[in-house]
């Protein structure tokens, strides 16, 4: 049953080790929607294409029941969100395409028979479609765009739109504090409104029209909203602060389809509640619940409440997890599904509502999406040995692939060994550290080291596979990887995520420099040859390194898209958590955001650093890295840029990313004792 592997792409030779090129042969596997009777799941997979230097995204149809998987949509190359028909006789996606001579401008939602044929637009949304889901009556779809607020009917939307796509002024002027998000500047002047869409006639429907009401602008996906069953009633995650700040204080109200009036469901100060989903008895509710007014670092919870808003809870309090969306009952209604990590991989968890217990269903690697339906459950998930695959899973626990994808790639690869390790890090405490091991290693000879610093800071990759930071291509090429989940790391309480905060760098430094000890001890290190390198927060403990580690401990760093000046990082668009997570805002008390900024170091940094960044860039705007190249310019230590005018926080063109490895490598290369002179391993 292998896919077709991807044709656009030169053959691989026969390669025994992962480098770029064939980490961008692969396909990239989407979510899965199952149909009503779980036979089937759809999903969009991505197929790159170095040569055209970007990625096609088509529909495949699956069985869960061992048939042979079926390319379902071919037009298109942006084809998402595939999701099943209640009756199981249409499959809605998102798409940008043309059809019936018609160029979509922006992304339409359309329809398509699972047993194939062509697809057809589902009407015309001109403000275009953010996400969606099924009404149960099958004929209707509840969807999300962004709208002129003070307009009324969907002729003048399109009206505006068009004016809007004709405009010849560039300059975006806005009042909003918050304006931008990661790699985009939010439509401005324009909201996030709830609509329904009759796909047989057409008729769109904006419940939102004429009221101050609003989705999340930074995020608007479909876990914002649920139809109820019956289908008269929406429950949806909302801030009614007009200023809609990035990390604000939703409540969870409800309308009626019919009459558009809208009931408060639950609300409290200081939580923020998001993720609602209907019971399958239309009686109760679940979503998330973050006390994030008593500290802004306090995790999601699983909150259930009636559907009359009378009362709720939250419910999982006691459980030291962040509890993630999506949330999904389970039929019986005693219990709700999701996701949630635990000591760096990631997992498929059942909540038991009357035991007030969490049990792993299906265990992580980590578990990137899921869906259950007549008893079928399907899951997304990858590990740090394979890419993301989709596997079907049995109520006894076993599972089966229900899919292909890469398989014959990956049979001829030999990606080394991952090991998860644990040392005593700051503070005293227990912290792990994922080691990947280079194809073949032999403990009796002597390798060198890359450490690979995960973002965040509140993020913890284990045993994931990353396709921009792919620890198995990195030891490919003969490091042993080590990712440390520093203090601060998620997935390991909340007192080891919080035990950072307003004190940004030290003990994280300190894991790292534990890690380096411990490493150091194995006979296989070469102390000559120690590596470190890492994105965003991880860039920024690069930077952070190169002022406060003595020189020679690490021979090279590489910076990626590094926080490296906290006061001239107030230009990005996470800026109004820097006060929560450094404890001042910076003209409040200038020493103490300057003590936790790597710039004010500068005059320490010794070690030979690359320096990446993207344009596009919003979260860590470019000037942050241009201004750590500029010192180290400056102060004649050996250093180099590759910037990006065309990417963001992240390096997604596949050219743009083989450039980004090949400098990746040339620089450890350059800084390396056995390969710029001398022998490797004495
Ligand atoms: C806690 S503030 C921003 C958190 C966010 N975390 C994960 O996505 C994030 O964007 N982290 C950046 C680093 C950063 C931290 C603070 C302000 C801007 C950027 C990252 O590591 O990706």
């Amino acid at each position: 049953m292998a896919q077709k592997p991807n044709k656009s792409a030169p053959k691989a030779a026969p390669a025994d080790t992962l480098d770029v090129d064939l980490l961008w042969q692969m396909q990239r596997v989407g979510a899965a929607n199952l149909s009503p009777d779980g036979a089937q799941a759809v999903c969009s997979v991505s197929t790159p294409s170095m040569a055209d230097n970007k990625s096609r995204s088509a529909l495949w149809l699956l069985s869960t029941l061992g048939g042979e998987p079926r390319q379902l949509t071919r037009c298109g190359d942006k084809d998402s969100q595939p999701q099943f028909s209640p009756r199981g006789d249409l499959v809605a996606f998102l798409a940008k395409r043309e059809d019936g001579g018609v160029k979509d401008e922006t992304t339409q939602l359309y329809l398509i028979a699972p047993d194939g044929g062509e697809a057809r637009r589902a009407g015309v949304v001109a403000t275009g479609v953010e996400a969606f889901k099924w009404f149960p009556d099958g004929r209707r779809v509840a969807l999300l765009s962004w709208v002129w607020p003070h307009l009324k009917g969907t002729e003048a939307q399109a009206k505006a739109h068009t004016e809007h796509k004709a405009r010849k002024e560039t300059g975006v002027a806005t009042s909003e504090a918050n304006y931008r998000y990661w790699d985009h500047f939010m439509p401005v002047g324009r909201v996030v409104h709830l609509h329904v869409l009759d796909v047989h006639t057409g008729e769109l429907t904006n419940l939102f029209e004429g009221s101050p009401l609003q989705l999340s602008r930074t995020e608007p996906d479909n876990t914002c909203f649920d139809i109820s069953p019956d289908g008269k009633r929406i429950a949806f995650s909302h801030d009614v602060n007009p200023d809609q700040p990035i990390d604000g204080r939703n409540r969870i109200s409800v309308i009626d389809v019919k009459t558009r009036r809208t009931s408060l469901l639950a609300k409290a100060d200081d939580w923020h509640l998001t993720a609602p989903v209907w019971r399958g008895d239309g009686k109760r509710l679940a979503w998330l619940a973050a006390e994030v007014g008593r500290k802004h670092t306090l995790p999601n919870h699983l909150a259930v409440g009636d559907a009359t808003g009378s009362t709720w809870s939250v419910v999982s309090s006691e459980w030291d997890h962040e509890v993630q969306a999506p949330l999904q009952w389970e039929e019986d209604g005693e219990a709700v599904l999701f996701a949630a990590e635990q000591q760096g991989r990631r997992h498929l968890w059942r909540f038991d509502l009357p035991d007030l217990r969490a049990e792993v269903v299906v265990e992580g690697g980590w578990l990137h999406a899921f869906h259950k339906v007549a008893g079928t459950l399907v899951t997304l998930a990858d590990s740090a040995s394979h890419p993301p695959q989709l596997r079907a899973h049995e109520p006894d626990g076993t599972a089966a692939r229900i899919e292909h994808f890469n398989e014959e790639l990956l049979a001829r690869l030999n990606l080394g060994d991952t090991e998860e390790v644990w040392f005593t890090g700051a503070l005293g405490d227990e912290v792990q550290m994922w080691l990947h091991y280079p194809p073949g290693f032999d403990r009796s000879r002597k390798y060198p080291v890359l450490h690979t610093i995960h973002g965040g800071p509140h993020t913890a990759p284990g045993d994931v596979w990353h396709w921009r930071w792919n620890n198995k291509v990195f030891a490919a090429q003969g490091y042993v990887v080590a990712s440390v989940n520093y203090h601060g790391s998620s997935s390991f309480g909340h007192a080891f995520l919080d035990s950072i905060t307003h004190r940004w760098g030290e003990l994280e430094l300190e894991d790292v420099e534990a890690a380096t000890d411990w490493l150091l001890k194995k006979r296989w290190v070469d102390k000559r040859r120690i590596f470190a390198t890492g994105g965003s927060y991880g860039g920024y403990m690069v930077a952070w390194m190169n002022g406060h580690v003595p020189a020679g401990r690490y021979a090279a760093y590489i910076c990626h898209a590094g926080c490296y000046d906290w006061q001239a990082m107030f230009a990005d668009d996470a800026w109004s958590w820097h006060a929560k997570e450094l404890g001042a805002w910076y003209w409040e008390d200038p020493a103490r955001i300057a003590a936790q900024s790597p710039h004010t170091y500068a005059g320490n940094f010794n070690t030979p650093t690359l320096v990446i960044h993207g344009a596009l860039d919003y979260r860590v705007p470019d000037a942050q890295g241009l201004a750590y190249y500029n010192t180290l310019k400056a102060r004649g230590i050996d250093s180099r840029l590759l910037w990006f005018p065309d990417e963001n926080h992240w390096v997604l063109k596949p050219r743009n990313s083989a450039q980004w490895y090949g400098e990746f490598f040339a620089w450890l290369r350059r800084h390396d004792v056995a390969t710029s002179k001398g022998k490797a391993g004495k």
